[in-house]
């Protein structure tokens, strides 16, 4: 009893710890770091599952903040030995505008970071994207590359230039000396296109299929493949991460990790198929049904519409320039750098994964009729 009492001493702070990863990461860090006492969930919307957890045996702190205010983020920094910054704006359907992604992606970093100096935090994870790379905006494939494939990465877009800015702020952090003298180790995590429980435009794109009749139409040729990986394993490597960057800062300081498992290599509309298809969907033609130009078309269209109808509504199709160029564009990854520096290996086999989303998307599908 002394000994766990004794080993129950850090505190972990986890940014966006409502949201779609944050929820995993929140969970995983309850069930696999047993040298946690105290875990703070900061989020701009607290979900109301987070009361279950306060009857466990690790303190489980709410709290209900704007990672854009800095006292907000100062005050729940103070006295966290590691924090965990996966709170951002993912927005690639002009939602929101550019100002506001750039403020809370870039500028709620920045926040994170001066409060880890000022408080004495010496331990930061970021969670970055694939997008920081890539795919650019003139289309290049990136197939199978690690976190040394040279690569063009240029960015217009005001998602992935502002988690680019971020990453590279979190980068520049480490060795910054904190309140206390000691360095600051940060690294950052880039997952590819992440899917599981609670993926929300899974969620979109399987009830646009039930209205379709059951039917999705083939948009993307089955040889563009596109980088998935599964929230759980995602949301391992974080609490890997976290604990090994403690253990081994000279390694792990300053460095960057593509977010990787066993999931196949697939077009993103055959990969969707893989969960879609045992809910009872179906993905019409081996090719697309439209020409890539009519597509292109279609999407220019969907923008203009979003542009005119701002004053009036928000028009956020899934289909838009950009969202087409990234399902258009090959980008895959094949890595085991997170295994060589801090001994990965995830934590759910491919099929374990495809079950557990089935089942989501099963148990959604009942409670909706
Ligand atoms: N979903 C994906 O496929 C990928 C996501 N990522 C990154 O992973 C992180 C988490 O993404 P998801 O879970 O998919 O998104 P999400 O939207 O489900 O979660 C983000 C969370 O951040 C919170 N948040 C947003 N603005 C905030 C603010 N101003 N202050 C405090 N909290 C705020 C939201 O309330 C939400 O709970 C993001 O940083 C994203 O850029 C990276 C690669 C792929
Ligand atoms: C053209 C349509 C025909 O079916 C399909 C449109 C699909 C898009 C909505 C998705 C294709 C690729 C996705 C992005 C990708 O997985 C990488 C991402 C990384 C992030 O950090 C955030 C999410 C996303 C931008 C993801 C968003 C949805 C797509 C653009």
């Amino acid at each position: 009893m002394a000994d766990s009492a004794q080993a129950q001493k850090l505190v972990y702070l986890v940014t966006g710890g409502c949201g779609f990863l944050g929820e995993h990461v929140v969970r995983m860090l309850l069930q696999q770091e047993p040298r946690l006492r105290e875990l703070r969930i900061f989020d701009l919307h607290l979900g109301p599952w987070l009361e279950e957890l306060k009857t466990g045996p690790v303190q489980v702190t709410a709290i209900q903040g704007d990672v854009t205010q800095a006292h907000e983020v100062a005050a729940a920094v103070a006295g966290a030995h590691v924090v965990i910054h996966t709170a951002g704006l993912v927005d690639v359907f002009g939602r929101a505008s550019p100002e506001t992604i750039h403020e809370v992606n870039v500028q709620g970093t920045k926040n994170v970071i001066e409060a880890c100096v000022q408080t004495g935090t010496q331990f930061l994870v970021y969670t970055s994207s694939m997008e920081v790379v890539g795919p650019n905006i003139k289309g290049h494939p990136f197939y199978r590359g690690n976190e040394d494939t040279p690569y063009e990465a240029v960015h217009r877009h005001p998602y992935p230039s502002s988690k680019a800015r971020a990453e590279q702020l979190v980068l520049e952090a480490n060795g910054r000396k904190v309140r206390g003298g000691l360095p600051l180790v940060t690294c950052a995590l880039r997952p590819t296109g992440i899917y599981g429980e609670g993926h929300q435009i899974m969620r979109d794109i399987y009830y646009q299929g039930l209205r379709l009749g059951g039917r999705l139409f083939r948009a993307i040729p089955a040889s563009v493949e596109h980088g998935r990986v599964y929230v759980g394993n995602v949301a391992w490597m974080h609490v890997l991460v976290a604990r090994e960057l403690q253990q081994r800062p000279a390694l792990m300081g300053g460095q960057v990790y593509f977010c990787y498992d066993k999931s196949p290599y697939k077009s993103y509309e055959d990969f969707n198929m893989e969960f879609l298809g045992p809910c009872g969907l179906r993905l019409v033609g081996t090719r697309p049904l439209l020409p890539y130009w009519l597509l292109m078309f279609l999407a220019a269209l969907n923008a203009l519409l979003q542009w005119l109808l701002r004053p009036l509504l928000l028009y956020a199709p899934l289909l838009n320039p950009y969202t087409l160029a990234m399902a258009n564009t090959t980008f895959t990854v094949s890595t085991n750098k997170a295994q060589r520096h801090f001994g990965y290996e995830p934590l759910f086999s491919w099929e374990e994964s495809r079950t557990r989303t089935i089942r989501w998307m099963q148990a959604m599908d009942s409670s909706a009729q």
